[in-house]
């Protein structure tokens, strides 16, 4: 397993060993042994799969409290993945982390709990698969503006389809302190 650094320290991409052979091929798309030695032992609770068509854009999702770490990956088709460092007090907060993810280069996305999620469909369709370190709770779940000035994220699709949550999320500087997750270092 190839493990990456990405701009936001404890943000990881992870490139599973593919055994390919005349069946196909075989990856593990989860070990918890071979996270061990990276200092990470996430537990997760929570396993989901969402299907999106052309031009879809999902977040900038998060939840608080009850913050969930995500394992990400892409069984169907490519993504431009983000995640967005949205801790108060955190020498990176409002600053980013992206990278595509497909289920060609099989890559994972590694983001831990207080960091906001989102991602944008490269191509006709994606199908993401993506593990959680704490369950759904809809009172905790929230969301900040996609294309918020102060984080100038550079997504690669202008015009995205959006749900009517997301069109109508808050700004990260419009959302109280206390709505937000502390950093712990
Ligand atoms: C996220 C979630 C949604 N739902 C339901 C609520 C709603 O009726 C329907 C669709 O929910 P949403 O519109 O929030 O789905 P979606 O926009 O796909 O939300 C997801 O976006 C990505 C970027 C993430 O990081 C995830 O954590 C999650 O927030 O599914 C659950 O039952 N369990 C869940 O864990």
């Amino acid at each position: 397993m190839k493990v990456t650094e990405t701009d936001l320290p404890g943000c990881l991409l992870f490139e599973p060993r593919v055994f390919g052979d005349e069946r196909g091929f075989f990856y593990e798309a989860f070990n918890l042994d071979k996270l061990a030695p990276l200092g990470l032992a996430p537990r997760f609770v929570q396993g989901n799969v969402s299907r999106s068509g052309r031009g879809v854009l999902r977040g900038l999702h998060y939840q608080w409290p009850r913050p969930q770490g995500k394992f990400v990956s892409v069984l169907e088709g490519e993504v431009w993945d983000v995640a967005v460092d949205i801790r108060r007090g955190s020498p990176t907060f409002g600053r980013s982390a992206a990278a595509v993810l497909s289920a060609e280069n099989k890559r994972q996305f590694w983001i831990p709990e207080g960091f906001a999620h989102g991602f944008v469909v490269l191509g006709e369709q994606a199908t993401l698969n993506y593990l959680c370190t704490a369950t759904y709770d809809p009172q905790a779940d929230a969301a900040i503006r996609w294309d918020d000035a102060d984080l100038a994220i550079d997504w690669p699709v202008g015009n995205p389809m959006l749900s009517g949550k997301d069109a109508a999320a808050p700004f990260l500087a419009d959302i109280p302190a206390d709505r937000l997750p502390p950093y712990e270092g």
